[in-house]
């Protein structure tokens, strides 16, 4: 087996601690093989070395037989005795070039990394691969003193490995329904190098049934692979969503016309967990447009939700149901339901930026929508600052370029918002020029606008099936064209308000804040296409 053939889709790294009750390590290991692990490595802390070989040698005669190479952790003297392909060494172990010059060419060596310079010495040192981790926490190993990557900070490491040949597979807390999450968020944000694959111990070894555990991870790394080498585009953040028509700003007008009438048919759920101020206005703006608005907020209630819905939104902007963001937002990855991110007023406290961070960490979001502020503090910009929940100053110098590179940084369609918003996928960049001033008097229509870009991402994915053909890829956080969703939240909400604004009653925030309302439910396509004022921005 040649070290370039190795497929690093599925490590599995042993843990006989793991083993439930009764269930023999080697029977475990045989059932994990034919569910389709592609890689083990033996674990063994606090043995003796003879019980040591005997356990590599029992194992080694067991992966020959599915043809699948094994690794040894550590332990140079025990691939020795036992032939094994090559060890994996941690950053505290035997340095790695001394461990090339026993070992030789040949030997696969593997080493685990946690930053983008202890990545950028493996490279320099010959490693064949590198173990990225801890993404999460794990009940596996403690890791309580280490920093947790999350799917960001593995990207950051993926940049380094882009172009070096050196493989990756991350390692720390991944288990099925994070998985997908962890490789759409891991793709770096420059090269878009992308995972080899995974490693699991407690997923597997800890399963009654190690065949279907490891089957099921599996069949989401194929397809996320398959999906990216399938990619015209590789720098798209959706790739299954890849535009049905060239992007021009007609078409894409064209497709939110569309969407406005799919909300209408079809009436998608729109799970909210939103800010106590907003809530009365979210709900019935998601009305008025055809959707169908829920507020539900308590962990134990979001997750059944999850099911049923269309999509969620996700603000913060009283942050008081932190529990319930995160399971309902991890349900949403898991169902693969868009989820829309508000971070209001991110920038203003220390809280809300460690609350942003941990939700991120947690979830994949779909879309983030913002004010500059907001948008500021995510892309570590000190452009623009904030006061309490409104941006202060005059904006970025390049928006544009703002949010392009926030959306490759986060995997995310960006939406900034503001006398003009701006939208990206991290490919290409539209600027809005609709909406009114009176928006800037009324509470919560930032909100608002958060609330129909997630209406109308419910709309994009349910467009997306019913006009395709049903396909399989587990990978996928979101099936449908979120850019477009994303730009039709925006284009409702500011026609709206320019149709409410010119109206003879409207003579304040007060009535405007009605006719508001009135016009989303009264807008049509037609009116929409002919005031929308969208421009695709060369960045
Ligand atoms: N002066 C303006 N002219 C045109 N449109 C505006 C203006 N101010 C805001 N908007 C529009 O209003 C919507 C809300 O944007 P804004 O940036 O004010 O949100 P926000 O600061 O998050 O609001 P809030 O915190 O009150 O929810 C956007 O769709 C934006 O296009
Ligand atoms: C005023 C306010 N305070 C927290 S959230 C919110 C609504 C507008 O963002």
């Amino acid at each position: 087996m040649g070290k370039a053939t190795i497929d690093y889709s599925l490590y599995l790294v042993t843990g006989r601690e793991f083993l439930p009750p009764g269930k023999d390590y080697y029977e475990s290991l045989e059932e994990s093989l034919q569910g389709g692990v592609t890689v083990v490595q033996v674990r063994e802390k606090n043995i003796d070395t003879g019980k040591f070989i005997e356990i590599a040698r029992r194992t080694k005669e067991i992966t020959d037989k599915y043809g699948v190479p094994l690794l040894i952790n550590d332990r140079i003297d025990v691939h020795l005795a036992v032939g094994s392909h090559g060890i994996h060494i941690g950053q505290t172990d035997m340095p790695l070039p001394l461990a090339r010059t026993l070992l030789g060419p040949d030997a696969i060596i593997g080493l685990s990394v946690s930053t983008p310079s202890e990545a950028q010495l493996a490279v320099q040192q010959g490693a064949d691969y590198v173990g990225i981790g801890p993404v999460w926490a794990t009940g596996s190993k403690d890791v309580s003193a280490k920093v947790k990557l999350a799917p960001e900070g593995v990207g950051r490491v993926l940049e380094i490995l882009a172009g070096t040949g050196v493989e990756a597979v991350a390692i720390g807390g991944i288990h099925l329904p994070n998985l997908a999450q962890l490789l759409h968020g891991s793709i770096s944000p420059t090269s878009r190098n992308h995972l080899s694959g995974i490693a699991t111990i407690s997923d597997i070894v800890g399963s009654p049934t190690p065949k279907d555990a490891a089957a099921a991870l599996r069949a989401v790394v194929d397809s996320f692979k398959r999906a990216r080498k399938s990619l015209g585009n590789p720098s798209s953040v959706f790739s299954l969503s890849s535009p049905e028509e060239p992007r021009s700003a007609e078409s894409l007008i064209r497709q939110v016309g569309v969407l406005m009438e799919v909300v209408r048919k079809h009436t998608p759920l729109v799970h909210q967990i939103t800010n106590n101020v907003v809530i009365n206005d979210s709900a019935n703006a998601t009305l008025a447009v055809g959707a169908s608005p829920i507020m539900a907020t308590n962990a134990r209630d979001v997750a059944d939700l999850s099911k049923v819905i269309g999509a969620l939104l996700i603000n913060f902007g009283t942050i008081t149901d932190k529990e319930g963001m995160l399971v309902a937002g991890r349900q949403a990855n898991v169902n693969r339901k868009p989820l829309v991110f508000d971070p209001v007023a991110v920038g203003a406290t220390a809280y809300r930026r460690e609350a942003s961070r941990e939700l991120l960490s947690h979830w994949q979001p779909t879309v983030i929508k913002g004010n500059a502020a907001e948008i500021g503090a995510l892309a570590e910009s000190n452009e623009v600052l904030s006061r309490g929940v409104d941006s202060v100053g005059s904006g970025f110098t390049d928006p544009a370029k703002v949010v392009k590179a926030l959306a490759q940084k986060r995997a995310a369609v960006v939406v900034l918002t503001g006398v003009e918003d701006y939208i990206s996928d991290g490919e290409i960049v539209l600027k809005a020029s609709n909406g009114h001033e009176l928006l800037g008097n009324i509470t919560g229509s930032g909100c608002m606008t958060g609330t129909l870009v997630a209406t109308f991402c419910a709309a994009a994915r349910l467009h997306y099936l019913a006009s395709k053909e049903p396909f399989e890829d587990l990978s996928q956080l979101v099936q449908g064209d979120m850019l477009v969703g994303a730009l039709a939240g925006v284009l409702v909400m500011t026609v709206a308000a320019e149709v409410a604004a010119a109206r003879g009653d409207v003579k304040g925030p007060g009535t405007f804040r009605s006719a508001l309302l009135d016009e989303l439910y009264n807008l049509r396509p037609e009116v929409l296409a002919q005031r929308a004022n969208v421009t695709v921005v060369q960045v």
